[in-house]
């Protein structure tokens, strides 16, 4: 089987070297493209010389389009308002796009569900196996508990995370709601400040440190009367999410439009 050709959009920021690496590090794959916004001081640079990795013979630019033309897939970590502009041109150039980028507002989501009736997208706030098999733990432990146990969801990342809660956050609190049988929209609690009043019966709960270089840290806290259950997740290295990410483009070349999620990737069933 030929190598599948992927882009890399947002090549400059963390987790586009990342993925620039990792790819140049993987067999089956081939970086094809690299793209960075119209006025990057990185345009024209070696894709590969900015991930430190060596030449790769590929020159970032601002043209996705073309890009995307000339290839099978695109991964994508980048800004919401970025994302959905890329989604457009993934779905026109009828490439697989997987989304890491976090921060997405409902009308982003329904842009994507829009753009997914034309093209393989595949969206997850993480792109860790670790934290896929979490959040199927935290809706098996939801479901079993029942609303007497208060549900915390607590995240710590680096200084220059720039939304909170975290996309995995929020995808830790939509499965603890899954289990609940209850919606996050309706019952999670984002922010607490001042004289809040005591717990609202039933809430999720959200918390978000901010500091350093953490790369991503989540936990799910149980807190009942008497007793508490802590489940937890602690990324090491971002290499984790880049791995990911290209095991996800492997997976939907070749199949159907629509939205997928890192469950279907990685084949975690309900537990
Ligand atoms: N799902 C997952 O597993 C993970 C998700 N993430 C998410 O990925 C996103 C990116 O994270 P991170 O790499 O740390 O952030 P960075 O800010 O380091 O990188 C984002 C990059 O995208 C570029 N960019 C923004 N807009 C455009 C555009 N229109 N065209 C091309 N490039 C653009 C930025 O350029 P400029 O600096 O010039 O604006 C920057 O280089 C975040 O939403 C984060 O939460 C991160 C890790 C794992
Ligand atoms: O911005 C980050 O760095 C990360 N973002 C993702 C999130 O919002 O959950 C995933 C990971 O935690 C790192």
């Amino acid at each position: 089987m030929s190598e599948l050709r992927l882009v890399v959009v947002g090549a400059a920021g963390r987790m586009g070297r990342m993925l620039i690496k990792t790819i140049s590090e993987t067999a089956g794959v081939r970086l094809s493209g690299a793209i960075e916004r119209s006025g990057s001081e990185v345009l024209g640079q070696d894709a590969g010389l900015l991930a430190g990795v060596g030449t790769l013979g590929v020159p970032v630019t601002d043209d996705p389009l073309a890009a995307f033309v000339a290839a099978d897939g695109v991964l994508d970590f980048t800004t919401p308002a970025a994302t959905i502009a890329f989604a457009g041109l993934a779905a026109q150039a009828r490439i697989v796009h997987v989304v890491g980028t976090t921060g997405l507002d409902e009308a982003d989501l329904a842009k994507l569900e829009a753009a997914s009736r034309h093209a393989v997208i595949i969206r997850s706030g993480n792109m860790s196996l670790g934290v896929n098999l979490l959040a199927a733990l935290v809706e098996r432990v939801a479901r079993t508990l029942g609303p007497e146990f208060d549900i915390e969801v607590v995240e710590m990342h680096h200084r220059m995370k720039v939304d909170a809660p975290s996309g995995t956050a929020l995808m830790l609190g939509e499965a603890a709601a899954k289990g609940r049988g209850i919606t996050l929209k309706d019952h999670a609690d984002r922010g607490r400040d001042g004289i809040t009043g005591a717990r609202h019966a039933g809430a999720i709960g959200f918390a978000a440190l901010r500091g350093g270089t953490v790369i991503g840290e989540h936990s799910v806290i149980f807190a009942g009367a008497g007793e508490r259950i802590e489940l937890s997740h602690k990324a090491e290295d971002r290499s984790l999410f880049a791995h990911g990410a290209l095991r996800a483009a492997l997976w939907g070349h070749g199949k159907k439009p629509g939205l997928y999620g890192m469950a279907d990737v990685l084949g975690i069933a309900a537990i």
